[in-house]
């Protein structure tokens, strides 16, 4: 279903990405882990066609991503929906418009430009809020909703493209253990009720295992451990985060837990 091959992407003479090689064979929840500058970032903006590979091919369903041009990388864009950390939702917006942004690429321009939506896409827009459980915010603005509630806005909004592939660059790196896992629910229910596939880059090897039906293991731009998240012992999480013989499991948790021992996340272990 999908077949990546020595996929590579250099910047200058760095290669954020490294002759990576994996294939999917059915729709499943996928985590990708790796301290930050791993190359997860870069793998999905190349599946998406963000940015384009320096070498390497992508296949999903026998198309060949890589190589889409015009309108079939947009109708591919659609199809492989992204969600980010920071949500990228328009603040000042209310919340059935930016669900309704998710049906830009097949809407005219006239239509864009002076913000007509079909009745039956504003329907659709408000079921897909009920199914996320925040229906009773659509009229507000995206901004005066929490985080956790935003980034299921940014979801809605992903789903209205019906895509097959949803892309989650780090979810829940802004938000806190209790959203964070709302958040990670509502995309293990997504797949698993639409089965459309999820990637999703993730900074906490607690979230990975408990959420995820496989996980890769990205180091400098390489893939240092493919498998199940219950091969996903603590010694390879030090193989994959480069940690010495220190490293902590603790360190890289978002589970909840006494506010006064607040967890941290991968990143800081990482970068501390
Ligand atoms: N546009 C760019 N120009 C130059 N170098 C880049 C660019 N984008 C990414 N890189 C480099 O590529 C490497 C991989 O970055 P990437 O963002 O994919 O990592 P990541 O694992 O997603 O990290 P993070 O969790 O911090 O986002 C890093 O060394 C980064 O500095």
């Amino acid at each position: 279903m999908l077949v990546v091959e020595n996929l590579t992407k250099r910047f200058g003479r760095n290669a954020a990405v490294d002759s990576m090689n994996f294939s999917v064979d059915r729709p499943m929840m996928l985590g990708i882990i790796g301290r930050s500058g791993a190359g997860k970032s870069t793998f999905l903006r190349m599946m998406n066609r963000m940015t384009d590979a320096t070498q390497g091919s992508l296949t999903f369903e026998g198309r060949d991503v890589l190589t889409l041009r015009g309108r079939e990388r947009r109708n591919w864009q659609a199809d492989c929906a992204m969600i980010f950390q920071q949500f990228n939702l328009v603040p000042r917006m209310d919340v059935v418009s930016n669900v309704l942004h998710g049906t830009l690429n097949r809407r005219s321009t006239f239509a864009t430009m002076f913000n007509l939506f079909p009745r039956e896409d504003i329907h659709h827009a408000i079921d897909i809020l009920e199914r996320m459980g925040i229906a009773e915010h659509a009229a507000k603005r995206a901004e005066a909703l929490s985080g956790g509630q935003q980034q299921r806005v940014a979801i809605a909004r992903a789903l209205m493209q019906d895509p097959k592939v949803i892309l989650a660059d780090e979810p829940i790196a802004s938000l806190d253990p209790m959203n964070a896992q709302i958040v990670m629910e509502t995309l293990r229910r997504i797949h698993e009720e639409d089965g459309r596939m999820v990637i999703a880059n993730l900074h906490t090897l607690d979230t990975a295992r408990r959420y995820c039906d496989r996980v890769i293991g990205m180091r400098d731009g390489r893939i240092v451990f493919d498998g199940t998240p219950a091969q996903l012992t603590t010694g390879v999480a030090r193989d994959i985060y480069g940690a010495d013989d220190s490293f902590s499991e603790d360190a890289t948790s978002t589970e909840i837990r006494d506010a006064a021992r607040p967890a941290l996340t991968a990143r800081a272990a990482a970068t501390a």
